[in-house]
Formats: structure tokens, C-alpha cells, sequence
């Protein structure tokens, strides 16, 4: 469903190149939960826009549901619904009930299934008590519901969510989870999500990829990141000893993250 192949993008800045991602080959299949870990300024975001077709590599391919999103934009949203915890996609200024009637005109859903889905995730999100209350009034959880539905109301096979827990409380945090789980569970959409939040990929993902400075680092099982760092018992003591381990490696030019990484786990 989502296949990189060497994908690379960098950017020009005044005299020098930033190289955000490099090489970076995985692919996440139909129905799979996967979860997108790495340290700031690793790549992740710039992975998740080359995905949406909002920035167009600069070197190898990405494809999502065999589409070429920078070139298939309008095919790929069709096919695609993308969360970002840090903007909201809603119009600012209108009920949230007007930007779900926007986003039916947009996706062109006819009106019956546009309202049997409306109310499906009115319920599953509890949207109900401020479907008429202007975006820029909703608290932050109201927001992150809302900016769900948004995404979901044309049914895409594909989720991806770029830090949807953020600024989020306990219980907010634990109803989006509880939300996601049901929708790959339930409607089988294959989900990608970034975030530095590791109790949602404890909670949520089967798989996990690290990326550290625009490389894979890691590719596999939640059991099996842990196992990368032996005689650690937590996710966050072993998520810190990698990221130690690839900002040291990075400040030393003879040496590239990824290896580095390997060469921590093995000590
Ligand atoms: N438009 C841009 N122009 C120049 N550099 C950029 C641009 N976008 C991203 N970068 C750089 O690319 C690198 C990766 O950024 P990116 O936002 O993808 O990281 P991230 O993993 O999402 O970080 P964070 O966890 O902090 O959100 C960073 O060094 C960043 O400064």
C-alpha cells in the first residue's frame, strides 16, 4: 500500500543541501498498523509530505496504493486521508459541521453515505456536542477529533497520521487509540503514523520504523526493537539509547547513523 524505494529529498539552502531523507526503502502492506519513530529533524514529516505528494523527491520513487502521489495528487486523495497534529486541515472560522460539508463537496460524496458516515464518527469520536462551534473555539482534543473525521468522512484505504496525540491529555490521548485501533481492526485501513509519543506505538503499532538522520535505522517488531538494545526494559530507555547512539555517530563524519546504530546494539 505504501512502497519507498531509495527515496531521497533534499533541499537547497542558500550555498549548502540539507539532505532530509536519504535512501530510505520500506514498504507497509494492505492493513498493516506501523508506527514512524526517529529523533528530531530525522526526516519523518518530510516522508510523510513525500507520501501526500506535497514535496516531490529529489532521487528513487514512492508510491501509495500504485499511485505516484506527487504526480496523482487528486487520484491519491481519493485514496488517502492525512492528519497533521501540529495544523489543522478545517476552516478556522466555520462550524465544524460546515468544514465536513466543505470536505463532502471536495471528495464529492454523495449525501446519504456522506450522512451515514458523518454520524458513524459523530459517534465513534463524540463530535456531537460541538458539531455547530467554530474550529478556532474547539479545544485542542475537540480540534484532533474533528481533523479525523475530516480525513475519514471519504473512507480512504490509507491513514497517515503525523503526531496526532500531541498537546493531548490522558484520556483524549487514550480515545484517539482507542479510535485508531477500531478503524484497522474493524475497516482494515492501513495506518502510518509519526510520533515521539511511545505509549501510541506501544498501544497501537505491530511494526515500527526508525528513521535517524533521513535513514532507516530499523525496521521490524516492537519486540523486536526492544531486542536491539539488550538488558534495557523500557521502550523510552531503549528509544534513548538509539537516538544517543546515532546523534554521536552523526558528529563523527567517518561514521553513518545507521551503522552506528547497528554497532550500539551489538555492544
Ligand atoms: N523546507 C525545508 N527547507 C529546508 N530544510 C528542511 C525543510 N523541511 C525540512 N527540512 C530539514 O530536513 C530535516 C528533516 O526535517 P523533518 O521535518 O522531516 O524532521 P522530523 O523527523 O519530522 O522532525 P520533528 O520530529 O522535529 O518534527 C531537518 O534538518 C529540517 O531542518
Amino acid at each position: 500500500m505504501i512502497e519507498l524505494d531509495r527515496a531521497g529529498r533534499s533541499f537547497k539552502v542558500r550555498r549548502t543541501v540539507v539532505h532530509a531523507v536519504r535512501d530510505l526503502s520500506f514498504t507497509v502492506g494492505r492493513g498493516e498498523f506501523v508506527g514512524c519513530l526517529g529523533p528530531n529533524g530525522a526526516g519523518k514529516s518530510t516522508t510523510i509530505k513525500m507520501l501526500c505528494g506535497i514535496l516531490t523527491p529529489t532521487s528513487g520513487s514512492v508510491r501509495v496504493a500504485g499511485l505516484d502521489p506527487s504526480r496523482r495528487r487528486t487520484a491519491l486523495a481519493r485514496r488517502i486521508g492525512v492528519v497533521f497534529g501540529q495544523r489543522t486541515t478545517l476552516w478556522w472560522d466555520l462550524p465544524l459541521a460546515d468544514s465536513f460539508q466543505l470536505v463532502r463537496h471536495l471528495y464529492k460524496v454523495d449525501r446519504r453515505t456522506f450522512a451515514e458516515r458523518l454520524d458513524e464518527l459523530c459517534e465513534t469520536l463524540d463530535l456531537g456536542t460541538f458539531l455547530r462551534t467554530p474550529v478556532r473555539q474547539l479545544s485542542l482534543g475537540q480540534r484532533m477529533r474533528g481533523d479525523l473525521a475530516a480525513a475519514l468522512l471519504h473512507a480512504p484505504e490509507v491513514l497517515v497520521l503525523d503526531e496526532p496525540t500531541i498537546g493531548l491529555d490522558v484520556v483524549s490521548k487514550a480515545g484517539i487509540r482507542d479510535f485508531l485501533l477500531r478503524l484497522n481492526a474493524e475497516r482494515g485501513t492501513t495506518v502510518l503514523l509519526t510520533t515521539h509519543d511511545l505509549g501510541d506505538v506501544e498501544r497501537l503499532c505491530r511494526r515500527v520504523v526508525l528513521i535517524d538522520h533521513g535513514r532507516l535505522a530499523f525496521d521490524g517488531t516492537l519486540a523486536g526493537l526492544m531486542a536491539t538494545v539488550p538488558g534495557r526494559t523500557t521502550i523510552e530507555d531503549v528509544v534513548t539509547h538509539l537516538y544517543t547512539a546515532g546523534r554521536r555517530a552523526a558528529a563523527s563524519p567517518a561514521e553513518e547513523p545507521a551503522r552506528a546504530l547497528r554497532r550500539a546494539r551489538d555492544q
